[in-house]
């Protein structure tokens, strides 16, 4: 057993609807087995507990554990390509290294590189965009079950358009997830995504045999990408000249649902946002990425009129790293840019779209996304050295909300000093 004694914020309230920053300048949280059994204040804690390990943690700021709702596997070595919009991206960063991962000991050493990625800039769940192919979908499941982390991913399908070597069939396609559900879905922390790269290069049929293995193997994800480029828009609704609109595709084909989770959505429809809210589906906001590739401008409000779930998602390699801190500073630099008039977020929203609706979206809210008796203790400890920018500005914080907004602008994975899932350390 285990008190963590540290400064704690968190956002069990949606601020989107009302709630605000939950902080604690000085809590105990008891830790039985990874599970958060109480939260009081100190000599409460050690008066009941007397036996339990005390962790200080006054130095610094207890947070959730950060979920990413969008980040791929194969492109960690992609990250840092400036100057391109997506379509070309693609083609000039992305997909020759993703061709690489059909050399097995390529993609295990890059799952490992992922995995650390991930922990180190304090991530604990994550819906991860798998490889093409299987054996390195393998290399990630069975390297994410040895860290602990809690982690979504499948095997990315295609039948056009990209290079051969990423294409399948809808046979192989079927097989081959089907043969990762059964060695990975529900064991420990891991999960099954059955994902469709984009419309762009999976046609119908492809689509649709997804769609049937979702109908086949009730409780797996969904995740693939929507309305993000202009280019891209045009080439699906080319492509797919019955479907209403980009989002019909996938939602023709069986792929829509509470479990599906869909990166970027920069350009949707009031139909598109309708059905989405409609069916529960969310939507995974990548703003490092739509601001790299010129995707455009995320519309937060309309999803939030519209209901849409939204979290954050790091968008690797497109985007410009793991960490979901620069990703919420980015998501509030670019609705203060929005010339069509963004929201104004505050500190909090921007902690709450980086845990508690990334655990939402992804429907671990049960067990994670806030720091609540009941809750599974995923955390990370945001502990400055002494003197560094960000250590000054937490001293002279004029609030917790400044204190939190001066995390989400400085705040760097360096910053990250431990990482907890389940209550093992994952970091530090
Ligand atoms: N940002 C991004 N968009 C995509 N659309 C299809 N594939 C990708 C990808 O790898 N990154
Ligand atoms: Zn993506």
């Amino acid at each position: 057993m285990f008190i963590y004694r540290a400064r704690v914020f968190d956002t069990p309230t949606d601020p989107f609807a009302g709630g605000e920053l939950r902080s604690d300048a000085d809590l105990a949280l008891v830790v039985d087995d990874g599970l958060i059994i109480a939260r009081t204040d100190y000599p409460s804690a050690v008066a009941a507990h007397p036996d339990a390990e005390v962790i200080d943690l006054r130095s610094g700021v207890l947070i959730p554990g950060l979920v990413d709702t969008h980040v791929h596997y194969p492109q960690i070595r992609a990250i840092g390509y400036l100057g391109k919009p997506l379509l070309e991206w693609l083609d000039h960063c992305a997909l020759p290294e993703e061709a690489k991962l059909g050399d097995e000991a390529y993609a295990q050493t890059l799952a490992g590189e992922f995995l650390t990625g991930l922990t180190s800039a304090g991530t604990t769940s994550a819906m991860v965009f798998g490889s093409h192919f299987a054996t390195a979908v393998d290399a990630l499941f069975s390297q994410a079950a040895e860290a602990g982390l809690r982690i979504t991913s499948g095997l990315v399908t295609s039948d056009r358009i990209l290079p051969e070597e990423l294409l399948t069939s809808v046979e192989r396609s079927v097989s081959e997830s089907q043969g990762l559900i059964d060695r990975w879905h529900g064991k420990g922390h891991l999960r099954y995504a059955l994902t469709p790269r984009f419309s762009f290069s999976a046609g119908q049929e492809l689509l649709a045999a997804g769609g049937q293995v979702v109908a086949d193997n009730p409780g797996i994800w969904v995740t693939s990408h929507l309305n993000e480029n202009h280019d891209e828009i045009a080439g699906v609704a080319e492509m797919f000249p019955e479907a209403r609109d980009y989002l019909d595709t996938y939602d023709r084909a069986g792929l829509l649902g509470r479990r599906t989770i869909m990166a970027h959505n920069v350009h949707p429809s009031d139909r598109e946002l309708a059905r989405m809210a409609e069916v529960g589906a969310a939507s995974a906001h990548c703003p490092t990425s739509n601001s790299n590739l010129a995707s455009g401008f995320f519309p937060l409000r309309r999803h939030i009129e519209a209901g849409v779930r939204v979290a954050l998602g790091s968008d690797v390699g497109a985007g410009t790293g793991f960490s979901l801190l620069k990703e919420g500073v980015q998501a509030y630099f670019m609705q203060q840019l929005d010339p069509s008039g963004g929201l104004p977020l505050s500190s909090a929203h921007l902690l709450h779209l980086a845990t508690a609706a990334g655990a939402e979206a992804l429907d671990l809210s049960d067990d994670v996304g806030d720091l609540s008796v009941g809750k599974r203790f995923d955390a990370a400890y945001i502990s400055p050295a002494a003197g560094q920018p960000l250590a000054v500005g937490l001293e002279h914080a004029s609030s917790d909300e400044d204190a939190l907004a001066k995390i989400f602008a400085m705040g760097t994975p360096a910053d990250i000093t431990r990482v907890w899932v389940d209550g093992g350390l994952v970091k530090g």
